[in-house]
C-alpha cells in the first residue's frame, strides 16, 4: 500500500493484524513520532553548525531516511533484513532521493563510519545499538525505545537487564522510563568520555523518543553523571525525594508518613530537553506533517514543564485523600496562590509538576 508522510510517497506492505509478522515493518501511529524527528533535525541543523549527514540505523521501510533526505540531509540507511534493503532503496528512488542503503548489522557500519546524526529506532530496546553509536556521532543521537515495561518497571527484571539500573513501577511511569532511558544513554557516553544531553523528549503513545546533543571530553562526561541519582519514593502517602549521588542513602521509612520506601535508580534527574530548543523545534512544525497540530500542543507543554524529576496525577493524589478532583486549571492556579511552582505535564491530563511536596500540595488546594 500507498503511504504519504510529510513531502513523501512511499510503498510499505500490509502488516499483520497482531504481532511481528515476516514484512517489512511499518507503523503509521509514529507518525508523530516522525514528524518530530523532521522538525527535530531542522532544529538541530540552526543549533549545530555543519550538520550533513544522517544515518537511519534501523531503516525497515527507509521512511525516516526517506524523509530526512527529502529534507536536504545526505542519508545513509541500514537494515540487517534484505525485503528492507530493497524497500528502502525503492523508497528513495520512488521520491527521486540520493541515499545509500547498507544491508547488515548497524553497528558494524557504527564502528567503521561517523554521521552527524545517528537514529536508532529499532524493535524494543536500544541499548545493544548504543556503545557503537555514541561513539559515531557528536552530532545528535536520537533514540526510540518501545519497551515501555521494562522501562518503567513493570516488566522489572527486564528493566534491570537491559539498562543496568533499578527501575521502579510508580504511578509516574511513563517519566520514570523517560529517566531510566536517558540515564543508560548518558552512561553509555561517559564510558568514551562523551557527554550525552537532551535536547528533546517525549513519551507519546507506547514508546520513549529521546534526541541528545553529543558532546565530549571527561569534564563535560563527568557534569552529566553529576545529573544522575535516585528517586525514593514512598509507596503509601506518594512522597518522593530526588537524590543526586552516586550512591543512593534511601531513608529507612518515609519522612512524611512513615510508610515503604522504594528507590529507583541510578536515573536522569536533569532536564529531558532543551527549552529553547524545543521551542525552535515547535516552529519547524509544518503543515506538511500529518499531526502537526499533535506535534504543536506536545511541544508546547514540554517546553513548559518543570524540570522535577517526577510528576503527580491530581486523581490519583485525590483518590488517595478521599477528596472529589477540581479542574486543573483551577488546581495549580491554587498551588500558584500558595506560591509554589506548578505546570501541566506531557504524561497526562491530570498530571502536573510543582516544587511542593505531597502534604503542601494537599494543603494549597484543599477548599
Ligand atoms: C522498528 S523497525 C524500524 C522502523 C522504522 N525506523 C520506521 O520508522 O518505520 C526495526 C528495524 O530494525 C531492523 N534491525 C534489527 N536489528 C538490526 C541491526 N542489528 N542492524 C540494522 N537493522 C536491524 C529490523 O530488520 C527492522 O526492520
Ligand atoms: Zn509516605
Amino acid at each position: 500500500m500507498d503511504v504519504s508522510e510529510g513531502h513523501v510517497t512511499l510503498t510499505v506492505p500490509e502488516q499483520p493484524e497482531e504481532g511481528v509478522g515476516d514484512a517489512v515493518f511499518f507503523n503509521p501511529d509514529q507518525e508523530l513520532n516522525r514528524d518530530l524527528t523532521i522538525a527535530t533535525l531542522r532544529a538541530a541543523r540552526e543549533r549545530i553548525d555543519g550538520l550533513e549527514t544522517y544515518f537511519d540505523a534501523t531503516a525497515a521501510s527507509g521512511v525516516r531516511g526517506v524523509r530526512a533526505a527529502a529534507d536536504g540531509w545526505t542519508v545513509e540507511c541500514c537494515d540487517t533484513d534484505p525485503d528492507a534493503v530493497t524497500l528502502a532503496r525503492e523508497n528513495l528512488a520512488r521520491n527521486d532521493l540520493a541515499g545509500t542503503v547498507h544491508e547488515g548489522d548497524a553497528t558494524v557500519r557504527l564502528h567503521e563510519q561517523r554521521y552527524d546524526i545517528v537514529d536508532l529506532d529499532p524493535f524494543g530496546t536500544p541499548m545493544p545499538f548504543v556503545d557503537a553509536a555514541v561513539r559515531a556521532t557528536d552530532g545528535v543521537l536520537a533514540v526510540t525505545a518501545t519497551d515501555l515495561a521494562p522501562l518503567c518497571g513493570a516488566h522489572f527484571r527486564s528493566g534491570v537487564r537491559s539498562y543496568a539500573t533499578v527501575p521502579r513501577n510508580t504511578e509516574y511511569h511513563g517519566e520514570m522510563a523517560v529517566r531510566v532511558l536517558i540515564g543508560a544513554l548518558v552512561r553509555a557516553g561517559a564510558r568514551y568520555d562523551r557527554a550525552l544531553d537532551p535536547l528533546f523528549t517525549h513519551a507519546s503513545d507506547h514508546y520513549v523518543r529521546t534526541y541528545l546533543a553529543v558532546g565530549s571530553g571527561a569534564q563535560a562526561a563527568d557534569a552529566q553523571i553529576d545529573r544522575l541519582g535516585y528517586v525514593h519514593h514512598c509507596t503509601d502517602c506518594l512522597h518522593r525525594d530526588a537524590e543526586r549521588d552516586l550512591i543512593a542513602h534511601p531513608p529507612a521509612d518515609c519522612p512524611a508518613c512513615g510508610g515503604s520506601i522504594v528507590t529507583a535508580g541510578p536515573i536522569w534527574l536533569g532536564a529531558i530537553r532543551d527549552r529553547e530548543f524545543t521551542a525552535a523545534t515547535r516552529e519547524h512544525v509544518d503543515a506538511s506533517m500529518g499531526t502537526a497540530d499533535r506535534a504543536r500542543d506536545l511541544l508546547d507543554r514540554i517546553e513548559h514543564e518543570l524540570d522535577t524529576p517526577t510528576h503527580y496525577d491530581q486523581h490519583r493524589l485525590c483518590k488517595e485523600w478521599g477528596r472529589s478532583a477540581s479542574g486543573m486549571d483551577e488546581f495549580l492556579d491554587a498551588l500558584r496562590a500558595a506560591g509554589y511552582q506548578a505546570s501541566r505535564t506531557q504524561y497526562g491530563g491530570t498530571t502536573f509538576k510543582t516544587d511542593a511536596d505531597v502534604d503542601s500540595i494537599r494543603a494549597a488546594t484543599d477548599d
